[in-house]
């Protein structure tokens, strides 16, 4: 869990990588549906990432959990969902999560970030001009495609967004806490808060899953 921009997708990629685990982003979830041959669903999706809405909770519910059963022999790390105390309610029924990370990021570090934020729309690529530059400068490292900015990624929207981050996330984070399984980190930099929570991750999950040898991913 985290504001926008505050590393969520950077840092639960390279948490999946050194630790071994199934990575399931739901906003690319969503997005592939909403991509896909036109169903009632996939149309009801779009319909919300067009707008940057919310998809509602019994939608996007019905649609993860089927999808986690599917992971059910591995361990995996879910960014994006749950957003609302209406999913995390709805995971709690189906498991029980062994830890739940959120970033505490300063709004000027995230207004920082974002004004440096460069996606490429067709894969949701994200690149930031110093921290993780693409090779060429505007365009994707895979496809050479042109890479964009967001409007959403501006100072006002993001206050927007950043308030309703809060008012939506809080009793999230409330109830993870009150369960014991909320570890929050806080920093300004990705890679100084990585090795907090590497050794927290590796202390937590079992030994053989544990490859923490591996290079970090940008
Ligand atoms: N549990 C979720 C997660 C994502 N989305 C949809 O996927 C889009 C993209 O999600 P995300 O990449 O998480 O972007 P933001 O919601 O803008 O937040 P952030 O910048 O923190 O990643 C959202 O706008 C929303 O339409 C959703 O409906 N429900
Ligand atoms: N300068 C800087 N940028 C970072 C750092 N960590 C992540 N970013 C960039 O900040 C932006 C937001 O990160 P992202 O992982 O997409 O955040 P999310 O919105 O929480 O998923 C991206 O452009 C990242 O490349 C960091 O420590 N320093």
């Amino acid at each position: 869990m985290g504001p926008p921009g505050s590393g969520k997708g950077t840092i639960s990629k390279r948490i999946a990588q050194n630790f071994g685990l199934q990575y399931l982003s739901c906003a690319e979830f969503l997005q592939d549906i909403g991509t896909a041959n036109e169903t009632e669903a996939s149309v009801l999706v779009k319909s919300y990432i067009d707008k940057r809405m919310l998809v509602p909770d019994h939608v996007v519910t019905g649609l993860m959990l089927p999808r986690l059963e599917q992971l059910s022999g591995h361990s995996w790390l879910l960014e994006g969902y749950p957003r609302t105390l209406g999913q995390a309610r709805a995971l709690n029924e189906l498991c029980q999560l062994d830890m739940v990370i959120s970033l505490n990021i300063p709004y000027e570090t995230l207004r920082e970030r974002l004004s440096d934020k460069w996606i490429h729309p067709a894969s949701g690529r994200v690149y930031n001009m110093t921290f993780n530059p693409p090779r060429v400068k505007g365009k994707d490292d895979i496809t050479g495609e042109a890479l964009v900015q967001s409007e959403d990624d501006k100072p006002e929207a993001l206050m927007t967004r950043l308030r309703h981050y809060k008012d939506v996330a809080k009793p999230v984070l409330d109830l993870y806490k009150s369960q014991g399984i909320l570890h929050a980190f806080s920093g300004t930099d990705t890679d100084r808060i990585w090795p907090y929570m590497n050794s927290i991750l590796s202390a937590k999950l079992p030994a053989q899953q544990s490859e923490s040898h591996l290079p970090p991913v940008a």
